[in-house]
């Protein structure tokens, strides 16, 4: 960036930039409407806008505390997406300042939330972001006598829509809630037949002009900005939950040789949800509980426990090509070539009839050759596991040695390349998928009321 340069003249160059500036954030209860404000040295600002359906909001003293507290941890975690187009030295938060609490917070947030973006650029981000600490400490939240509800955060795939249908069948009252402008998202929404929300999100166009001019980019912690959206709106709409789908396996990364872990799904993970929802009942509202309904699971737990319901067949996809903000999307819900196309078909397959799962996807992609190596790299053979949404290896392989022995599935051309030339070499590993469906339940922060009906209705199903 030319530092010189502001207004019309202003050019970015990401080696120039020394500052990173968190500028301003706002919220109007007259029109639902946030504003997130950043800079880079005296750039123009690049705003972003989360709007809140349902205003104009009435909302009290302790209301406005609170979400004048969930506004800035927002516009502390959305600036990931900014800050990572240059990644400069120096922070700097205008206004009101962090404590070391709140600093720290943030700092793992975006070491762990930027690692893949770190890794695919050669970039060393550990130990360099730092952000500015003003205040010894903050006040502590109050109770806001929320009202027993959930916002239950949808993606269009399978896993929000197991939590949803598990939420409906204990007697949960929810809304189904999802960020920006997605139609499949909205398909799958209204096909619950349940209340619906639709935050709206708007990125900074200028974000995708310096993407244009060289701007570093890579993958951001996106779930992390989206309980952001989701915590804010829960406090401004007075409820009580806010629940997401992000399962047991999600903790776990790909392992990289020569590097370690690099988890694309990082914020989805455990660390992540423990801490956010430990700093949200800290500093904004001690009676808001954020968690994940699905922690206790794996993949292959939550895959099976989706084929329950063929309600959503013909509406739903896990295949993240559907949610580009710009370009292409698959023409069927299933571009049926990328790794979720690959872990979705492969996870369900054990559990679900093969007519059935082949007119979800509208063909068989496991007797498809030219998707051996995307198949490979689930089963950490030859490759990492992908920087996608995907489960663990051991779910991969444990998937693919239930099929070798179905009948309906063992002639299929990936399965018995699998069978022939992969499953000989894991001779001392326990490939049952039966070993993978038990329950964890020690690490969740479901509430224990709805953990007990939660644990009983799924021992059931
Ligand atoms: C849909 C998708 O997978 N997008 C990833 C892709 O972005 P791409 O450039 O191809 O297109 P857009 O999504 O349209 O984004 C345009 C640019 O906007 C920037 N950006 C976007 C959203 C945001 O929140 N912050 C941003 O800065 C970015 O510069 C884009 O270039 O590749 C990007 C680079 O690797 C990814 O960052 C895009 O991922 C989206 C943020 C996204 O929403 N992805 C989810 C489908 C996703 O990956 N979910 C993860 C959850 C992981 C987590 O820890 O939260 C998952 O399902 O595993
Ligand atoms: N646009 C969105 N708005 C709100 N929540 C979202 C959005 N996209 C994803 N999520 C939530 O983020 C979490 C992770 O998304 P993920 O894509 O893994 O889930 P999914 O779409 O429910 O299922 P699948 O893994 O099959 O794609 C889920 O809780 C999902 O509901």
């Amino acid at each position: 960036m030319n530092t010189q340069a502001t207004g019309a003249d202003w050019r970015f160059d990401r080696d120039a930039v020394g500052t990173f500036v968190f500028s301003r954030c706002s919220f109007d209860a007259q029109t639902g409407i946030a504003e997130l404000g950043y800079r880079f040295d005296d750039s123009p600002e690049f705003v972003e806008v989360v709007t809140v359906p349902g205003a104009p909001f009435t909302l009290d003293a302790e209301r406005e505390q609170a979400i004048a507290a969930a506004l800035r941890l927002l516009h502390l975690i959305a600036g990931v997406s900014y800050y990572k187009a240059a990644v400069p030295k120096t922070i700097v938060i205008e206004g009101e300042a962090i404590d070391r609490l709140t600093a720290d917070f943030l700092t793992m947030v975006y070491e762990n939330g930027l690692g893949e973006f770190a890794y695919r650029n050669g970039l060393e981000l550990r130990g360099e972001i730092q952000f500015p600490v003003g205040v010894t400490s903050e006040v502590s939240a109050q109770s806001l006598g929320l009202r027993h509800h959930a916002l239950v955060a949808i993606g269009g795939g399978k896993d929000s829509l197991v939590s949803i249908e598990s939420l409906r069948n204990i007697g949960v009252d929810q809304t189904v809630t999802w960020i920006g402008g997605s139609q499949l998202i909205r398909a799958c929404a209204e096909r619950t037949g349940l209340p619906t929300l639709n935050l709206g999100r708007a990125i900074s166009p200028l974000l995708f002009e310096i993407n244009r001019e060289g701007a570093w980019n890579g993958h951001i912690p996106v779930t992390a900005i989206n309980s952001a959206i989701m915590t804010l709106a829960a406090i401004v709409l007075g409820y009580d939950q806010v629940v997401f789908s992000n399962e047991r396996s999600s903790s776990y990364g790909s392992l990289i040789e020569g590097t370690g872990e690099v988890n694309h799904q990082w914020s989805k993970g455990w660390a992540f949800e423990d801490a956010f929802a430990a700093y949200v009942q800290d500093r904004i509202a001690a009676d808001l509980s954020y968690y994940s309904l699905l922690r206790p699971l794996s993949e292959l737990a939550v895959a099976r426990q989706f084929t329950r319901t063929d309600h959503y067949d013909a509406h739903f996809s896990s295949c993240n090509r559907n949610f580009h903000i710009l370009g292409e999307r698959p023409v069927n819900r299933w571009c049926g070539a990328c790794p979720k196309c690959h872990f979705v078909f492969l996870a369900l397959a054990p559990f679900m009839s093969k007519p059935r799962l082949v007119s979800i996807f509208g063909r068989n992609l496991l007797d498809d050759e030219s998707q051996t190596a995307g198949f490979d790299a689930l089963l950490e053979y030859r490759d990492h596991k992908p920087f996608e949404c995907v489960g663990e290896g051991k779910e991969s392989r444990a998937a693919m040695t239930a099929l070798t022995e179905r009948p309906e599935w063992q002639h299929d051309a990936i399965v018995q390349r699998f069978a022939r030339e992969i499953r000989p070499q894991l001779s001392g590993e326990d490939l049952r998928v039966s070993s993978l469906l038990h329950r964890s339940d020690d690490a969740h922060r479901i509430p224990p009321a709805v953990a007990d009906a939660l644990f009983a209705y799924w021992d059931r199903a």
